[in-house]
């Protein structure tokens, strides 16, 4: 398989898992409409011998519950048991799980039973299709992701009908971002760069099976369903419902249900397979009252990794576990810069190399990387060590220090620090007057839901980084009141001593 699915595979997983719980995010614009996938299959009625072209479904609206109650109904005709939760429209996050009973701290929820998760292991409604697959040793991601789209061709041949057609039309990530948005509106951030691979990735992948497989099956796998559109889509509903189950050995699988619950940063509980009851669940971690949303974590995420996968941000100070990625880079006019980066790429390390920032503060690799970059060619002994510490190898010794350039190592992460914020800066001053020009109201409808997620992302980035910068320059202040003091001492004794 590629490179770009194996990536897919083992690194790009978004996971339902432990986290927090906030009451959440500005709904969006009811009139924000994306533009639907196009798409026509042909069925033969028997007795006419007729082909009568159907409209593939592709979802619906995420904020319409037309398709959800059919979805409930066949849940339940399915073997889905009594739910304490029904699927109505909210606040935060469109439609999502809603207490109609009283639910206690620590109470076990949903049950949803195996037969009704989606996983590599389902039938498929084109039996053929899902052998031509399996003979060719497709991943999981991509080939659930073909599995969705054969299924949604399907129409209600397939089992999961009633589900994908109350999946959203266009799940809101990044993935939908054309890259001419992601560079307007993402410039600051490093999340633009995170979104530009995922896409590539995407493309990557579907290229990949188109070459490999589609286009040697055509009667199976027909461009005018199976295309890069359409694999945007699917992959779109991966990334944002896609569970790792850590009890049934970290296997994935959509979980018709289950992927209707919303995400809180303040809530811990998150889902898994319970061998005792047979299905999935999630255990409460505080209690509800009927009409009150039920949430769970997605994970502890960044705000601009809950953006990338899922395609929302939440408000402003919510998530604890918020972080922003800094950009170190050694200097080219370094005069070690030859022997710098050769001591990096045998760490598995570049000349600029990101790290998280939190409120709270940074990694001991980002330090690291600050020494080495700061470090004078009298310290080239030295250079092999920090490189290693900068890098995510953990068997490396971490928490370096050196007193000689500690000041300078501050300074290079405040500078790094006071870059990023002047492009946040620049970014936010120039978003209120972008887009002026627009006068199509469905373009202006989407600029506008998208700016203000950028928005929302660059404001909570940038308050990360102002923390950081006032702490550091605090350090630094301290740092040279010391030195001055220490000095002032010395020449005090030296003038003694004269
Ligand atoms: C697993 S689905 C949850 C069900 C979804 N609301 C629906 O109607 O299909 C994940 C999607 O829900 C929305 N979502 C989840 N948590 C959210 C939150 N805290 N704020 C805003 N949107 C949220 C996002 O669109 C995300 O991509």
């Amino acid at each position: 398989m590629a490179e770009a699915s194996r990536v897919l595979q083992t690194t790009l997983i978004p996971s339902f898992h432990p986290q927090h719980k906030s009451p959440i995010f500005q709904s969006l614009p009811l009139n924000f409409r994306r533009n639907p996938i196009q798409c026509t299959v042909s069925t033969s009625n028997s007795s006419t011998k007729a082909t009568v072209p159907r409209k593939i479904s592709w979802g619906c609206e995420s904020d319409s519950l037309e398709n959800a109650s059919a979805l409930q109904k066949w849940l339940t005709d399915s073997g889905l048991p009594p739910q304490k939760m029904a699927l109505q429209k909210v606040e935060i996050g469109e439609r999502g799980l809603v207490a109609l009973k009283n639910i206690r701290k620590g109470e076990k929820l949903l049950f949803v039973p195996p037969s009704l998760f989606i996983t590599a292991d389902s039938e498929w409604t084109c039996g053929e299709a899902g052998k031509v697959l399996k003979q060719n040793g497709v991943p999981d991601w991509p080939f659930l992701a073909t599995y969705l789209i054969s299924e949604a061709s399907s129409l209600e041949s397939s089992r999961w009908s009633n589900y994908i057609s109350a999946l959203p039309r266009q799940p809101y990530s990044l993935l939908y971002w054309t890259r001419e948005e992601l560079d307007r509106y993402l410039e600051a951030s490093q999340i633009r760069q995170r979104a530009i691979e995922r896409v590539t990735n995407v493309v990557g992948t579907y290229n990949d099976l188109r070459l490999r497989i589609f286009s040697k099956y055509p009667a199976l796998f027909p461009e005018e369903v199976f295309n890069i559109e359409t694999f945007k889509w699917s992959f779109g509903i991966l990334f944002s419902r896609l569970v790792r189950l850590p009890s049934l050995g970290g296997k994935v699988a959509l979980v018709p249900w289950a992927d209707m619950l919303n995400h809180s940063c303040e809530v811990d509980a998150f889902l898994d397979y319970d061998k005792s009851s047979q299905g999935v669940v999630f255990s409460t971690d505080g209690s509800y009252e009927p009409g009150e949303q039920v949430f769970i974590s997605y994970g502890k995420k960044s705000n601009g990794e809950l953006l990338l996968s899922y395609g929302f941000v939440p408000r402003e100070g919510t998530n604890p576990r918020d972080s922003v990625e800094l950009s170190l880079s050694i200097s080219k006019s370094d005069k070690c810069y030859k022997e710098k980066l050769e001591a990096l790429r045998k760490h598995g390390l570049s000349a600029s190399q990101c790290y998280p920032i939190q409120v709270t503060g940074w990694p001991l690799e980002l330090m690291a990387y600050a020494y080495f970059a700061v470090s004078p060619p009298s310290m080239s002994g030295q250079f092999e060590e920090m490189a290693a510490a900068a890098s995510n190898k953990s068997t490396t010794k971490k928490d370096l220090s050196y007193s000689e350039i500690e000041e300078e190592a501050l300074q290079f992460i405040l500078d790094s620090c006071e870059v990023s914020i002047s492009k946040y800066n620049k970014f936010l001053q120039a978003s209120g007057s972008m887009d002026l020009d627009v006068t199509s109201p469905k373009q202006l409808n989407r600029r506008l839901f998208l700016k203000q997620l950028a928005v929302d992302l660059s404001t909570s980035e940038r308050r990360i980084l102002f923390r950081a910068q006032y702490i550091l320059r605090r350090r630094l202040r301290d740092m040279r009141r010391g030195e001055l003091r220490a000095l002032t001492i010395f020449n005090g004794f030296r003038k003694f001593f004269k």
